[in-house]
């Protein structure tokens, strides 16, 4: 079955954005080198989230990463909108083309700043591979690929939570804790099914 293409508009963000990465400075991150454009497969594809990726399975990925909800279609459009109004999401997905299905993602959020000259900073969020697809290099490309984003875009630094468990996985690809500023701290507050619409 051929693929259809896909229009501009159904894109999160500008597919351009995620051509020529500086892959040259991870390279010993990874082995054998793959890259976003180069994932190693044929039918593998690092692209930006759509708005048609409900029906690729994006949200039942999700949960193999924690607690979804009820999302339907509509649900998933409209903050599929929502971000993309906003501006800032990064959401990027992989998909294996030989069946239509989003196997991986990972989101770059960037957030715009007073300090640091006025920079802006990458948050790394919501990253997943399909259980079924898992030790081969894929999550360190995901997260590498929505990295190297960030550096692109110009953010002064990237960060993340995650349990300790990942830790060696995340120090593999270059990331650190920083002695005496790597303390993760919550409050959390009650869900609500009706956040407050941002627009
Ligand atoms: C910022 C956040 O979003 S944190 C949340 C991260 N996501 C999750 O925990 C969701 C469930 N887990 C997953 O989806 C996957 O296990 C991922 C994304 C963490 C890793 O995906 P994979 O495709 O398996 O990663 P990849 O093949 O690149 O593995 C890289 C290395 O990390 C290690 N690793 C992967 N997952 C884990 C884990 N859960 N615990 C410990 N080590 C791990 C692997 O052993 C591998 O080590 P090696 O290179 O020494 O052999």
């Amino acid at each position: 079955m051929g693929a259809r293409k896909v229009s501009s508009d159904e894109y999160l963000f500008d597919p351009d954005l995620l051509k020529n990465l500086d892959w040259g400075s991870v390279i010993n991150c990874l082995n054998p080198p793959i890259t976003n454009e180069t994932p190693g497969e044929p039918w593998l594809l690092v692209r930006p989230l759509c708005i048609s990726d409900y029906n690729k399975g994006y949200v039942q990925i999700l949960s193999q990463l924690t607690t979804v909800g009820n999302v339907s279609k509509t649900d998933f459009e409209r903050q599929f909108m929502n971000m993309r109004k906003a501006g800032g999401y990064y959401i990027t997905v992989i998909e294996d083309t030989r069946i239509n299905r989003i196997i991986g993602a990972s989101s770059l959020i960037t957030e715009f700043k007073i300090i640091h000259n006025c920079g802006i900073r990458g948050r790394l969020e919501d990253v997943v591979v399909n259980n079924t697809y898992r030790g081969k290099q894929l999550g360190k490309l995901i997260v590498l690929t929505v990295s190297l984003l960030a550096k692109k875009l110009g953010c002064y630094k990237m960060s993340l939570d995650c349990k300790d468990s990942l830790i060696p996985f995340y120090k593999s690809i270059g990331y650190k804790l920083e002695p005496g500023n790597a303390n993760s701290m919550i409050t959390r507050y009650e869900e609500t099914s009706k956040p407050v619409d941002p627009s």
